[in-house]
C-alpha cells in the first residue's frame, strides 16, 4: 500500500487518536493473569496490540473481539491459569508483545516459541534472553540473537537485582512480567526513565510495585485482582497531529484524552522547546494514567539540540519530531539516540533517506541525526515498512511544494489503522492505493 499526498493545506477541528499501544499490550496480559473479569474500553484495534490478543487467547484465555469502542472483556485465569499453545505465537511486527511475552512465558510450565515478520525476526532479543537467562529462565534464540525465541519450562524461576544497559521499557517489563513467577524478589535498575505502564497497571491490578529511585522491584507469587481499564488516546499517534498542526499555515487542532504520562511526553516537551503552540487543556487521570486535550496552533519552529535526557521520553515521536526539524529555522541536532536503529526500520538511515529525497539536508551519525531545516520539496519515500516513518512523512505533505508518495505503508495499521481518513477528515490531503 501507499500514501499519495497533494501539498499544502492545514489541521483543523478535532481528532480522538486510537487508544494507547503500550497500554492495550498491558492490559491484555495483565488481564488474562488477573483473578476474574477485566472490562477494557478504548483499546487499541491495530495489528500490534492485536497480536497479543490473539496470543493470549491461543493460551487458553477468553477475550472477546473488540468493539468500536475499543471494549473489550478478559476472563483472566488467574497467574497460573494459561495453558500451552498449540503452535508457535506470531507476533507479527510487535516487538513489544515479543519482548514482554518472553518473560510472561519464561515462567510457564509449559514450552513456547514466539515467531514474527520479516522485520521482528531481525530485532535484537539478547536483551531479555540474556536477563531472563539469570533468572533461570530456558530460552534459546538463533546465533545472532534474534527469533525464533524457543521457551522450555524450568521447574523455577528465581528472582535477581539487573540494572539495563540502556533505557527500555520493553527490557524492564519483560523481567519485571518473569518476576511475577520468580522466587524472591526482582528488581530492576534503569540508566534513564523509561515508560512506565507496566508499574502503574500492575499496581491497579492489585500487585505491589517497589520503588526506590531508579530501583523498581516486584515479589513473586502474588496475585492480580481483575480490574476496569480506559486506555488513554496514544500519544504516539497524536505526536504526528502535533507537528502537522505545528508546521502548517492556520492549523488550529484539538487533539482529545490524549496520554500525557511524564515518561512518555518528550514530545511536548521538544516541540515547546522549538517554539509549537502547544496548550494541555482539562488536565484528569483515567485510571493510574493522566490524560489531557491538546490543543495545537501553527507556530514558527525553530531548531534544536535534543537534550539527551529527553532522548527515552520520546523514542517513538522522532520520525514526527524529524519533519518539525526539517520545517524548522536552522540546525536540530539528536544524539544518544543508537536505539532508534533497531525499531521496526532503521528510523535514522530510513529518515534520513526519506530527508535526503525531499530535499532536505541530512546527516546521519550511529546514535543520532542533524537536520538543517529548508524548503520541502515532492518526491518519493519508502518507509521500509515502518508505520511510523509513513505517518510522519505524511505530515511532510503539509509544507512540500510539490505532491509527496510514500511507499511501503501497509503496517501503518499496526498502530493507526484508520491514520489516512481521520487525517483527511482533518485536512491533510491524503489517498491511498495498493500500487506500492
Ligand atoms: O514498552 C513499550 O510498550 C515500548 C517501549 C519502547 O521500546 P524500548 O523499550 O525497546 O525502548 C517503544 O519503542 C515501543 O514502541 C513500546
Ligand atoms: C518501536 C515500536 O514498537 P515495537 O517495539 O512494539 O515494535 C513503535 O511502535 O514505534
Amino acid at each position: 500500500m501507499r500514501f499519495l499526498l497533494n501539498p499544502g493545506g492545514n489541521l483543523r477541528g478535532s481528532v480522538r487518536v486510537p487508544g494507547d499501544k503500550s497500554i492495550s499490550h498491558r492490559a491484555i496480559m495483565l488481564g488474562a493473569l488477573a483473578d476474574g473479569v477485566t472490562g477494557v474500553t478504548g483499546f487499541l484495534s491495530g495489528a500490534d496490540s492485536l497480536a497479543t490478543l490473539a496470543a493470549c487467547r491461543a493460551m487458553g484465555v477468553a477475550i472477546t473481539d473488540p468493539d468500536a469502542a475499543g471494549r473489550v472483556t478478559i476472563h483472566g485465569g488467574g497467574l497460573h491459569g494459561l495453558t500451552a499453545p498449540s503452535a508457535p505465537l506470531d507476533l507479527g511486527n510487535s516487538g513489544t508483545s515479543m519482548r514482554l511475552l518472553a518473560g510472561l512465558l519464561a515462567g510457564q510450565p509449559f514450552a513456547s516459541t514466539l515467531i514474527g515478520d520479516a522485520s521482528l525476526m531481525q530485532r535484537p532479543m539478547r536483551r531479555v534472553t540474556q536477563p531472563l537467562g539469570l533468572m533461570g529462565a530456558q530460552i534459546t534464540a538463533s546465533a545472532s540473537g534474534t527469533a525464533p525465541l524457543q521457551i522450555t519450562p524450568v521447574d523455577q524461576l528465581r528472582g535477581i537485582e539487573y540494572a539495563l544497559p540502556v533505557a527500555s521499557a520493553q527490557v524492564k517489563s519483560s523481567i519485571l512480567l518473569a518476576g511475577l513467577f520468580a522466587d524472591g524478589a526482582t528488581w530492576v535498575t534503569e540508566p534513564a526513565p523509561s515508560r512506565d505502564h507496566t508499574e502503574r497497571m500492575l499496581t491497579a491490578f492489585g500487585y505491589t510495585v517497589e520503588r526506590d529511585g531508579m530501583r523498581v522491584g516486584v515479589r513473586g507469587g502474588g496475585r492480580l485482582v481483575a480490574t476496569d481499564v480506559a486506555i488513554p488516546a496514544d500519544l504516539s499517534s497524536a505526536a504526528f497531529f502535533l507537528v502537522g498542526a505545528s508546521i502548517a499555515p492556520e492549523s488550529d487542532l484539538i487533539l482529545t484524552d490524549v496520554g500525557i504520562n511524564p515518561t512518555r511526553r518528550g514530545i511536548i516537551t521538544l516541540l515547546q522547546m522549538m517554539g509549537a503552540d502547544i496548550e494541555i487543556v482539562n488536565p484528569r487521570t483515567f485510571g493510574g494514567e493522566p490524560v489531557a486535550d491538546l490543543r495545537v496552533r501553527s507556530a514558527a519552529l525553530h531548531g534544536i539540540e535534543i537534550p539527551e535526557e529527553q532522548v527515552a521520553l520520546a523514542i517513538d515521536e522522532f520520525p514526527a519530531l524529524f519533519i518539525a526539524a526539517a520545517c524548522a529555522e536552522g540546525e536540530t541536532v539528536l544524539r544518544g539516540a543508537a536505539e532508534l536503529r533497531v525499531k521496526e526500520s532503521d528510523r535514522i538511515q530510513v529518515m534520513a533517506d526519506g530527508l535526503t529525497a525531499l530535499g532536505i539536508a541530512a546527516d546521519p551519525a550511529a546514535d543520532g541525526l542533524r537536520i538543517r531545516g529548508g524548503q520541502l520539496r515532492g518526491g518519493t519515500v519508502n518507509s521500509h515498512g515502518d508505520h511510523r516513518v509513513a505517518m510522519a512523512f505524511a505530515m511532510a505533505a503539509l509544507r512540500a511544494s510539490e505532491p509527496i508518495t510514500i511507499l511501503d505503508c501497509a503496517n501503518v495499521a499496526t498502530s493507526f489503522p484508520d491514520f489516512a481518513p481521520l487525517a483527511a477528515a482533518a485536512g491533510l490531503r491524503i489517498s491511498s492505493d495498493d500500487n506500492g
